[in-house]
């Protein structure tokens, strides 16, 4: 496949992620072609797109149709089950990336055989916005132009950085893949003490919602450091320097914070079983 010309994609695993993934490289352009294998098929957002069509299994693709790319985008759980089966389009030309939290690039070999191209990857749900940060690891299989072409097609759907060293994927998965969640927490939590404080629950959320989204704009704009902008926020001697004397505490976010990402870390690294 040359640069410049889209992609043909098999994606396995239509759902939340894998769903806003297909949305982000239809509207880019960057793929051509996309087979889809879900249970449910192909959502029905994209029924009519001539470039989507979907598929009962690896066994049953369209005629000729040969991926330069097949997309694991099943849960972790599920992938004992499904990937066998892919084993018979392990071809130097196509290429495996994986979306799934903890599956080891060794995993995939061992079931997929040593010569499987494979790129273990961990985006996030804002790439549904293109607004997704991707981190990306590539096997010693996958040729340049494979690298060039995941890369695109990660590009698609937001930031993307690569790394040498794998195990930096189960941090990673902690802090980005499951971080928007932490995120949202945060407006519930916000929204709730505001409640607590005497707001109405209606008022609540739309301040804490209000409050996170235009802070997260302001960081995405400024190039400033995160601590500059929170420094700017806080006055000597007044409210936000009382909240943060609690935040920033013994008791305070980053305890809390270093055992959410060290667990989500455990995890992940189970997930590899
Ligand atoms: N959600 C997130 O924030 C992120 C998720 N990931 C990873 O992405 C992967 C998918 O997660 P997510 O999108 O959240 O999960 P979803 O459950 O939303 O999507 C998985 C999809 O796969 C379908 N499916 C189940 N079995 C098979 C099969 N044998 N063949 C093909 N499709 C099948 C499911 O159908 P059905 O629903 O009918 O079972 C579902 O549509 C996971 O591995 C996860 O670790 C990575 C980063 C972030
Ligand atoms: O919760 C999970 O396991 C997946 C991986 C990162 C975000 N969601």
């Amino acid at each position: 496949m040359s640069e410049g010309v889209g992609a043909k994609l098999l994606l396995v695993g239509c759902g939340k992620m894998g769903g806003a993934m297909l949305d982000g490289w239809l509207a880019s352009g960057v793929a051509s072609r996309v087979v889809v294998i879900d249970l449910s098929g192909v959502p029905q957002s994209l029924e009519g797109d001539g470039r989507v069509a979907a598929a009962s299994g690896p066994d049953a693709l369209p005629d000729g149709f040969v991926p330069d790319v097949v997309v694991l985008a099943v849960k972790p759980q599920v992938m004992d089950g499904a990937l066998p089966a892919y084993r018979a389009l392990v071809r130097p030309g196509t290429v495996f990336l994986s979306i799934a939290a903890g599956k080891t690039i060794a995993y995939f070999q061992r079931v997929l055989g040593e010569q499987a191209a494979v790129v273990r990857s961990m985006p996030n749900t804002p790439a549904a916005i293109g607004r997704g940060m991707t981190v990306a690891v590539a096997s010693p299989a996958v040729a340049q132009d494979q690298v060039a072409l995941c890369d695109r097609l990660l590009h698609a759907v937001g930031d993307v950085a690569w790394v040498e060293e794998e195990g930096l994927l189960d941090p990673v998965t902690a802090v980005s893949g499951s971080g928007p969640a932490y995120v949202f927490l945060l407006v519930e939590a916000l929204a709730r003490a505001g409640e607590a404080s005497g707001l109405s629950p209606d008022l609540a959320m739309r301040l804490a919602r209000a409050t996170v989204c235009g802070a997260g704009e302001l960081l995405h704009q400024s190039p400033a450091p995160a601590a500059d902008l929170r420094k700017a926020v806080t006055s000597p001697n007044g409210t936000t320097q009382a909240a943060l004397d609690v935040l920033m505490g013994p008791q305070g976010l980053q305890p809390v914070m270093d055992a959410a990402v060290a667990a989500a870390t455990r995890r992940s690294r189970e997930l590899a079983q």
